[in-house]
């Protein structure tokens, strides 16, 4: 019983860890000025050097969140970590790597465009909200106790046998394959002032997402057979409207 109750704080503090760098992130994106560190400010290295060390935060945070999410290591690592921590764990390493990537994040100095205009500053503001909500109602389409580890140590500590939940495609992955990283593509890209060193955030953002997604479409369609339609039928980001699933169907029959 003392394992089984050790194992859920640790789910509980890992999750309460995720949510602190969760909203950590959107005042770092957003420059809100709440927290030491933000995103853009007074640059204190040389240009180099502070892309240098950005990239390097950066690559280590693409390295340990895609490396811990394939199925190989999780086999390998579930040999010391117990199986039922081991997505809190996930979720606890990827926090991590985010807080170390706002703390050390340099910025380059430069700016490429600044909205002036209120109306519009408060529009791009709305679309940066929009941006980070649809990131949270994705997590809760899909399950988000599942992907933040807290349903695996919930049925632990009642000693019920975990079950990897279903593939399912509610709401907004009907329309597009990847709604979280449209979320994600969303909230860094619009901001009323686009600096350099924004823009260097977003773009090795974009860039390790897209290739992220090589990596989670790949392990989707081994664990789901049926990933390989739903990948045929639906678009991975851009939404395609007008177009049904019996056209596709019979374009693929004309073929
Ligand atoms: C961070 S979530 C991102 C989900 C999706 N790529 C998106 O952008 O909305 C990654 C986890 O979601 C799972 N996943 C992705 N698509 C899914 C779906 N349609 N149904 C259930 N789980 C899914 C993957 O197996 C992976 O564990």
């Amino acid at each position: 019983m003392f394992k089984r109750i050790s194992i859920f704080l640790y789910g509980l503090t890992s999750y309460a860890i995720f949510l602190a760098t969760f909203l950590c992130l959107i005042a770092f994106v957003g420059n809100f000025p709440l927290l030491p560190a933000s995103l853009d400010g007074v640059p204190r290295l040389l240009p180099l050097e502070a892309l240098g060390i950005d990239i390097l935060l950066l690559a280590m945070f693409a390295v340990q969140h895609s490396l811990m999410a394939r199925p190989a290591f999780k086999r390998w690592w579930t040999r010391w970590v117990p199986v039922e921590a081991e997505r809190s764990t996930y979720v606890l390493f990827s926090s991590l790597a985010l807080l170390l990537l706002m703390v050390f994040w340099q910025p380059v100095g430069g700016v490429f465009w600044s909205a002036e205009h209120p109306l519009i500053r408060g529009l791009l503001y709305a679309v940066f909200a929009s941006g980070w909500l649809l990131v949270l109602y994705s997590t809760f389409l899909i399950n988000h106790f599942d992907l933040f580890g807290l349903r695996q140590v919930w049925l632990q500590l009642l000693g019920r046998p975990y079950r990897p939940l279903p593939f399912k495609t509610p709401g907004a992955y009907r329309i597009v394959r990847h709604p979280l990283y449209v979320g994600w593509f969303i909230a860094f890209w619009a901001t009323p002032d686009m600096t350099m060193t924004h823009a260097l955030f977003a773009l090795l953002m974009t860039t390790y997402i897209l290739s992220a997604i090589q990596l989670e479409e790949r392990d989707l369609q081994v664990m789901h057979p049926e990933y390989a339609d739903y990948r045929r039928e639906v678009p991975m980001l851009a939404p395609r409207f007008g177009r049904s699933d019996k056209s596709l169907r019979n374009d693929e029959t004309a073929a």
